[in-house]
Protein backbone atom coordinates (compact mmCIF):
# COMPACT_ATOMS: atom_id res chain seq x y z
CA UNK A 1 0.00 0.00 0.00
CA UNK A 2 1.39 3.75 -1.31
CA UNK A 3 -0.86 5.85 0.67
CA UNK A 4 -3.32 5.27 4.03
CA UNK A 5 -5.54 7.81 5.27
CA UNK A 6 -6.90 7.06 8.20
CA UNK A 7 -9.43 9.20 10.23
CA UNK A 8 -8.35 12.50 9.21
CA UNK A 9 -10.38 15.43 10.15
CA UNK A 10 -9.44 18.81 9.33
CA UNK A 11 -10.65 22.30 10.78
CA UNK A 12 -9.58 25.99 9.84
CA UNK A 13 -10.37 28.11 12.80
CA UNK A 14 -13.48 26.28 14.61
CA UNK A 15 -15.24 25.38 11.39
CA UNK A 16 -14.40 21.96 10.27
CA UNK A 17 -13.65 21.35 6.78
CA UNK A 18 -13.62 17.29 6.47
CA UNK A 19 -13.94 14.72 9.27
CA UNK A 20 -13.08 11.15 9.56
CA UNK A 21 -11.99 10.49 6.25
CA UNK A 22 -10.36 7.25 5.57
CA UNK A 23 -8.87 5.44 2.42
CA UNK A 24 -5.52 3.82 0.87
CA UNK A 25 -4.07 4.29 -2.31
CA UNK A 26 -1.80 1.26 -4.09
CA UNK A 27 0.56 1.27 -6.86
CA UNK A 28 -0.96 1.79 -10.20
CA UNK A 29 -4.69 3.58 -9.29
CA UNK A 30 -5.64 6.14 -10.85
CA UNK A 31 -8.21 7.68 -8.39
CA UNK A 32 -10.27 11.08 -8.71
CA UNK A 33 -11.72 12.97 -6.06
CA UNK A 34 -14.98 14.58 -6.73
CA UNK A 35 -16.88 17.26 -4.56
CA UNK A 36 -18.49 20.42 -5.07
CA UNK A 37 -16.85 23.46 -4.37
CA UNK A 38 -15.46 24.80 -0.80
CA UNK A 39 -15.86 20.62 0.18
CA UNK A 40 -12.42 20.19 1.00
CA UNK A 41 -10.74 18.71 -1.68
CA UNK A 42 -7.74 20.83 -1.97
CA UNK A 43 -7.52 21.06 1.90
CA UNK A 44 -7.09 17.08 2.00
CA UNK A 45 -4.15 17.46 -0.75
CA UNK A 46 -2.41 20.03 1.36
CA UNK A 47 -3.02 17.52 4.57
CA UNK A 48 -1.43 14.77 2.29
CA UNK A 49 1.61 17.03 1.43
CA UNK A 50 2.00 18.50 4.49
CA UNK A 51 1.61 22.07 3.91
CA UNK A 52 -1.24 21.71 6.93
CA UNK A 53 -1.66 19.95 9.69
CA UNK A 54 -4.81 17.31 10.27
CA UNK A 55 -6.93 18.23 13.51
CA UNK A 56 -6.91 14.48 13.60
CA UNK A 57 -6.07 11.19 12.56
CA UNK A 58 -2.49 9.81 10.52
CA UNK A 59 -1.28 9.76 7.01
CA UNK A 60 0.86 7.16 6.35
CA UNK A 61 2.94 6.88 3.02
CA UNK A 62 5.08 3.45 1.87
CA UNK A 63 3.89 1.96 5.40
CA UNK A 64 5.30 4.54 7.90
CA UNK A 65 3.79 8.02 9.36
CA UNK A 66 4.32 10.49 7.17
CA UNK A 67 5.66 13.10 9.70
CA UNK A 68 8.67 10.97 10.05
CA UNK A 69 9.79 11.18 6.72
CA UNK A 70 11.74 14.43 5.98
CA UNK A 71 10.64 16.70 3.44
CA UNK A 72 13.25 15.75 0.52
CA UNK A 73 12.53 12.72 1.06
CA UNK A 74 8.60 13.16 0.12
CA UNK A 75 9.82 15.29 -2.53
CA UNK A 76 11.45 12.39 -3.95
CA UNK A 77 8.43 10.41 -3.70
CA UNK A 78 5.24 13.05 -4.11
CA UNK A 79 4.68 15.74 -6.25
CA UNK A 80 1.93 17.70 -6.23
CA UNK A 81 0.02 20.14 -9.31
CA UNK A 82 -1.19 23.24 -7.02
CA UNK A 83 -4.75 24.93 -9.02
CA UNK A 84 -2.32 27.84 -9.48
CA UNK A 85 0.86 28.83 -8.87
CA UNK A 86 1.39 33.00 -8.32
CA UNK A 87 4.73 33.53 -9.59
CA UNK A 88 6.09 36.92 -10.17
CA UNK A 89 9.68 36.36 -11.07
CA UNK A 90 9.80 35.63 -14.74
CA UNK A 91 11.54 32.30 -14.52
CA UNK A 92 11.46 30.86 -18.05
CA UNK A 93 9.56 27.98 -18.31
CA UNK A 94 12.61 25.57 -18.97
CA UNK A 95 13.39 26.75 -15.85
CA UNK A 96 10.20 25.82 -14.34
CA UNK A 97 10.50 22.54 -15.50
CA UNK A 98 13.60 22.15 -14.55
CA UNK A 99 13.04 22.63 -10.83
CA UNK A 100 10.71 19.40 -10.51
CA UNK A 101 14.35 18.12 -10.52
CA UNK A 102 15.71 20.09 -7.83
CA UNK A 103 15.24 17.11 -5.38
CA UNK A 104 17.22 15.22 -7.26
CA UNK A 105 20.00 16.87 -7.96
CA UNK A 106 22.97 16.88 -5.51
CA UNK A 107 25.13 19.63 -6.75
CA UNK A 108 23.84 22.78 -7.99
CA UNK A 109 27.13 23.91 -9.51
CA UNK A 110 27.61 21.75 -12.05
CA UNK A 111 23.49 20.00 -12.88
CA UNK A 112 24.15 16.78 -14.67
CA UNK A 113 22.87 16.68 -18.09
CA UNK A 114 20.35 14.05 -17.08
CA UNK A 115 18.54 16.14 -15.13
CA UNK A 116 18.23 18.27 -18.35
CA UNK A 117 16.98 15.98 -20.82
CA UNK A 118 14.45 14.60 -17.79
CA UNK A 119 13.10 18.42 -17.90
CA UNK A 120 13.31 18.52 -21.89
CA UNK A 121 11.08 15.02 -22.27
CA UNK A 122 8.41 16.45 -19.43
CA UNK A 123 8.35 19.94 -22.01
CA UNK A 124 8.10 17.86 -25.02
CA UNK A 125 5.63 14.89 -23.08
CA UNK A 126 3.50 18.17 -23.16
CA UNK A 127 4.34 20.01 -26.20
CA UNK A 128 5.68 22.58 -24.35
CA UNK A 129 8.63 23.29 -26.78
CA UNK A 130 7.97 26.40 -28.37
CA UNK A 131 7.27 28.06 -24.76
CA UNK A 132 10.07 26.73 -23.29
CA UNK A 133 11.96 30.10 -23.09
CA UNK A 134 8.83 32.05 -22.47
CA UNK A 135 8.93 33.27 -18.73
CA UNK A 136 6.51 31.29 -16.88
CA UNK A 137 4.85 35.00 -15.53
CA UNK A 138 3.97 36.09 -18.88
CA UNK A 139 1.67 32.58 -20.05
CA UNK A 140 -1.72 31.76 -20.36
CA UNK A 141 -3.69 30.62 -17.28
CA UNK A 142 -3.68 27.34 -19.28
CA UNK A 143 -0.02 26.75 -20.21
CA UNK A 144 0.61 27.65 -16.87
CA UNK A 145 -1.15 24.70 -15.66
CA UNK A 146 0.41 22.79 -18.35
CA UNK A 147 3.91 23.77 -16.99
CA UNK A 148 3.46 23.04 -13.67
CA UNK A 149 2.04 19.93 -14.99
CA UNK A 150 5.45 19.12 -16.70
CA UNK A 151 7.07 20.57 -13.78
CA UNK A 152 5.52 17.50 -12.01
CA UNK A 153 6.50 15.13 -14.48
CA UNK A 154 9.76 15.67 -14.15
CA UNK A 155 9.93 15.30 -10.94
CA UNK A 156 9.47 11.22 -11.36
CA UNK A 157 8.20 10.04 -8.50
CA UNK A 158 5.89 7.17 -7.30
CA UNK A 159 2.39 9.35 -6.39
CA UNK A 160 1.06 12.11 -8.16
CA UNK A 161 -1.33 15.04 -6.09
CA UNK A 162 -3.35 17.01 -9.24
CA UNK A 163 -5.53 19.66 -7.82
CA UNK A 164 -7.90 20.67 -11.00
CA UNK A 165 -5.43 20.01 -13.58
CA UNK A 166 -7.09 20.55 -16.59
CA UNK A 167 -9.75 23.50 -15.32
CA UNK A 168 -8.04 26.01 -17.57
CA UNK A 169 -7.22 23.71 -20.49
CA UNK A 170 -8.28 23.24 -23.96
CA UNK A 171 -10.24 20.29 -24.91
CA UNK A 172 -7.48 18.87 -26.83
CA UNK A 173 -4.84 19.24 -23.66
CA UNK A 174 -7.75 17.86 -21.30
CA UNK A 175 -7.57 14.29 -23.62
CA UNK A 176 -3.21 14.74 -23.64
CA UNK A 177 -3.22 15.10 -20.14
CA UNK A 178 -5.65 12.29 -19.02
CA UNK A 179 -3.41 10.07 -21.54
CA UNK A 180 -0.76 11.00 -19.47
CA UNK A 181 -2.12 10.24 -16.67
CA UNK A 182 -3.18 6.60 -18.06
CA UNK A 183 0.33 6.26 -18.83
CA UNK A 184 1.25 7.27 -15.73
CA UNK A 185 -0.71 4.20 -14.15
CA UNK A 186 0.48 1.85 -16.75
CA UNK A 187 4.18 2.18 -15.39
CA UNK A 188 3.20 1.32 -12.28
CA UNK A 189 2.64 5.35 -10.68
CA UNK A 190 -0.67 6.15 -8.64
CA UNK A 191 -2.34 9.32 -9.27
CA UNK A 192 -4.54 10.95 -7.41
CA UNK A 193 -6.57 13.88 -8.93
CA UNK A 194 -9.38 16.61 -8.11
CA UNK A 195 -11.66 17.20 -10.78
CA UNK A 196 -15.06 18.85 -11.36
CA UNK A 197 -15.94 16.62 -14.43
CA UNK A 198 -17.56 13.43 -13.49
CA UNK A 199 -17.69 12.54 -17.08
CA UNK A 200 -13.69 12.20 -17.16
CA UNK A 201 -13.96 10.23 -14.19
CA UNK A 202 -16.33 7.90 -15.32
CA UNK A 203 -14.39 7.55 -18.73
CA UNK A 204 -10.32 7.87 -17.62
CA UNK A 205 -10.37 6.66 -13.54
CA UNK A 206 -10.58 3.42 -11.77
CA UNK A 207 -12.02 4.46 -8.68
CA UNK A 208 -13.41 7.87 -7.12
CA UNK A 209 -13.49 9.70 -3.63
CA UNK A 210 -16.44 11.38 -3.36
CA UNK A 211 -16.15 14.03 -0.78
CA UNK A 212 -19.79 15.64 0.49
CA UNK A 213 -20.74 17.31 3.77
CA UNK A 214 -17.80 17.28 5.42
CA UNK A 215 -17.45 13.29 5.07
CA UNK A 216 -16.15 11.04 2.04
CA UNK A 217 -19.73 9.46 1.02
CA UNK A 218 -18.11 7.08 -1.38
CA UNK A 219 -14.85 5.09 -2.25
CA UNK A 220 -15.17 2.91 -5.54
CA UNK A 221 -14.96 2.01 -9.11
CA UNK A 222 -16.86 5.20 -10.67
CA UNK A 223 -19.35 2.87 -12.73
CA UNK A 224 -20.67 1.38 -9.75
CA UNK A 225 -20.41 4.28 -7.01
CA UNK A 226 -21.53 7.67 -9.13
CA UNK A 227 -25.04 6.56 -9.00
CA UNK A 228 -27.97 8.84 -10.33
CA UNK A 229 -29.18 8.91 -6.26
CA UNK A 230 -25.27 10.28 -5.46
CA UNK A 231 -25.16 12.44 -8.24
CA UNK A 232 -28.19 13.98 -7.41
CA UNK A 233 -27.10 14.18 -3.63
CA UNK A 234 -24.16 16.42 -4.66
CA UNK A 235 -24.73 18.00 -7.72
CA UNK A 236 -28.63 18.62 -7.07
CA UNK A 237 -31.95 17.60 -9.65
CA UNK A 238 -30.67 19.31 -12.77
CA UNK A 239 -27.89 16.20 -13.69
CA UNK A 240 -28.78 13.07 -14.91
CA UNK A 241 -27.19 9.77 -15.66
CA UNK A 242 -27.70 8.29 -18.62
CA UNK A 243 -25.81 5.53 -20.79
CA UNK A 244 -24.84 6.58 -24.55
CA UNK A 245 -22.96 4.16 -26.76
CA UNK A 246 -22.53 1.59 -24.07
CA UNK A 247 -20.56 4.93 -22.17
CA UNK A 248 -22.15 6.48 -18.72
CA UNK A 249 -22.36 10.13 -19.17
CA UNK A 250 -23.30 12.73 -16.75
CA UNK A 251 -25.62 15.36 -18.47
CA UNK A 252 -27.87 17.40 -18.41
CA UNK A 253 -31.87 16.97 -17.36
CA UNK A 254 -34.18 17.68 -20.07
CA UNK A 255 -37.09 19.72 -18.56
N1 LIG B 1 -6.97 29.51 4.44
C1 LIG B 1 -8.24 29.28 4.77
N2 LIG B 1 -8.76 29.79 5.91
C2 LIG B 1 -10.04 29.54 6.26
N3 LIG B 1 -10.89 28.77 5.53
C3 LIG B 1 -10.41 28.26 4.38
C4 LIG B 1 -9.07 28.47 3.95
N4 LIG B 1 -8.88 27.80 2.78
C5 LIG B 1 -10.05 27.20 2.50
N5 LIG B 1 -10.97 27.45 3.45
C6 LIG B 1 -12.35 26.95 3.51
O1 LIG B 1 -12.26 25.52 3.61
C7 LIG B 1 -13.27 24.89 2.83
C8 LIG B 1 -12.64 23.90 1.88
O2 LIG B 1 -11.86 24.61 0.92
P1 LIG B 1 -11.05 23.84 -0.20
O3 LIG B 1 -10.27 24.86 -0.95
O4 LIG B 1 -10.34 22.70 0.39
O5 LIG B 1 -12.26 23.28 -1.10
P2 LIG B 1 -12.24 22.60 -2.52
O6 LIG B 1 -13.10 21.38 -2.43
O7 LIG B 1 -10.85 22.40 -2.99
O8 LIG B 1 -12.98 23.72 -3.38
P3 LIG B 1 -12.92 24.11 -4.93
O9 LIG B 1 -13.54 22.97 -5.68
O10 LIG B 1 -13.76 25.34 -4.99
O11 LIG B 1 -11.49 24.34 -5.31
C9 LIG B 1 -14.04 26.03 2.15
O12 LIG B 1 -15.22 26.27 2.89
C10 LIG B 1 -13.11 27.22 2.24
O13 LIG B 1 -13.83 28.42 2.33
Amino acid sequence: MLLKVDQLGFQYDSQPVFQDVSFTLNEGELCAILGINGSGKSTLFKCIMGFLHAKSGSISFEGKEKNLYKISEIAKKIAYVPQDHPITFPYLVREMVLMGRTVHISNYFKISDDHYLKAEEALQALSLEGLADKPFNQLSGGQRQMVLIARALAQQTTLMLLDEPTSSLDFKNQLLIWHILLQLKKEGKSVLVCTHDPNHVLWFCDRVLILDNKRLIADGPPKEVMTEQVLQQIYGPMCTLETIAEKKMVLPRKN
